[in-house]
């Protein structure tokens, strides 16, 4: 295979824009395509001038149809809406379509099982190789300490956040749940106020913290009595997430359509 060819969807973003820049400066891969929504001031600019790395030549459109038809992987970073609509161009030109897009409410990601028949699909609600090695290690804590140990999910992020708890939150709490082999929609505690009464045993609790430009932060606290275990991940750079996200696009390209994790990608499946 030659250079694989890549499209950013919500490129005028955050996340956008790091990964404009993770594709320029990754080997084996060149941005083919960038895309906003109809109305975005980002239409028209060069992509790589608007994510700081100097003329890329891929001009930022709002005409998703023709991007996709030219290019070999998609990164999307945009939100639940938005990423349902690039699924289904995805599935139909039979392309990697790599998800970091967070802030899904229960069921709405169903229809992307449908669209892997056919694409690639990487999705993870964080591509990073640490929180990825942070959720096989929140796995074992949890199986090896039984439920006197009380389990809270903590994240910080920056204060234009939409979407609580985090993607990675989420993704923490799914392993604590694996572990102590118990369902988590049906013992999570996601929101706490006025008088909740005392903890409820075996329930994994979550805290939303938000403010100035703090990239990611996640604290899984196992508490028992006497004893508090508290395992962390510092994002420090939106790069990490981007590079994860490139690194995913080129494994993707060697796999059968399907739906695959960023603990795939990593091999870090137990
Ligand atoms: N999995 C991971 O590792 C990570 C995931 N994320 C997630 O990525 C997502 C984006 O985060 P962030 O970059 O900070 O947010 P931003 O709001 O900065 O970026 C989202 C971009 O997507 C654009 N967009 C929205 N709808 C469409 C559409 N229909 N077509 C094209 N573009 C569209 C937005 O445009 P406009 O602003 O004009 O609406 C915006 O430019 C969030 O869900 C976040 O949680 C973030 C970091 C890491
Ligand atoms: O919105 C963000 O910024 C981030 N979102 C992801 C999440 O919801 O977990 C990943 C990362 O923490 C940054």
């Amino acid at each position: 295979m030659g250079e694989m060819r890549v499209a950013v969807v919500g490129a005028g973003g955050r996340m956008g824009k790091a990964l404009v820049g993770a594709v320029a400066e990754a080997s084996g891969m060149r941005l083919t395509g960038a895309v906003e929504r109809p109305g975005s001031d980002a239409l028209g600019k060069d992509a790589g001038d608007l994510a700081g790395v100097g003329k890329l030549d891929v001009t930022v459109t709002d005409d998703a149809l023709p991007v996709f038809a030219a290019t070999d992987a998609v990164l999307d970073f945009t939100a639940p809406k938005a990423t349902l609509e690039f699924a289904e161009l995805a599935a139909q030109a039979r392309i990697v379509h790599v998800i970091g897009t967070t802030g899904w409410s229960e069921g709405e990601d169903e229809p992307l099982l449908a669209a892997a028949r056919h694409a690639r699909i990487v999705k993870s609600g964080n591509m990073s190789l640490g929180v990825n090695l942070l959720a096989s290690l929140v796995r074992k804590a949890a199986a090896a300490l039984d439920s006197d140990y009380d389990i809270e999910v903590l994240e910080m992020h920056h204060r234009h956040k939409v979407d609580a708890p985090s993607g990675t939150a989420l993704l923490l709490g799914e392993a604590a749940a694996e572990g102590r082999g118990i369902d988590l929609a049906q013992h999570s505690v996601r929101v706490r106020d006025g008088i909740t009464g005392e903890r409820e045993t075996g329930s994994i609790g979550f805290a939303t913290l938000r403010g100035g430009g703090v990239i990611g932060e996640h604290t899984v606290i196992l508490a028992g009595g006497g004893e508090r275990i508290e395992l962390t991940h510092r994002a420090e750079d939106r790069q990490l997430f981007a590079r994860g996200a490139a690194r995913a696009a080129l494994w993707a390209f060697d796999q059968k359509p399907g739906f695959y994790t960023m603990a795939d990608v990593l091999g870090l499946r137990d």
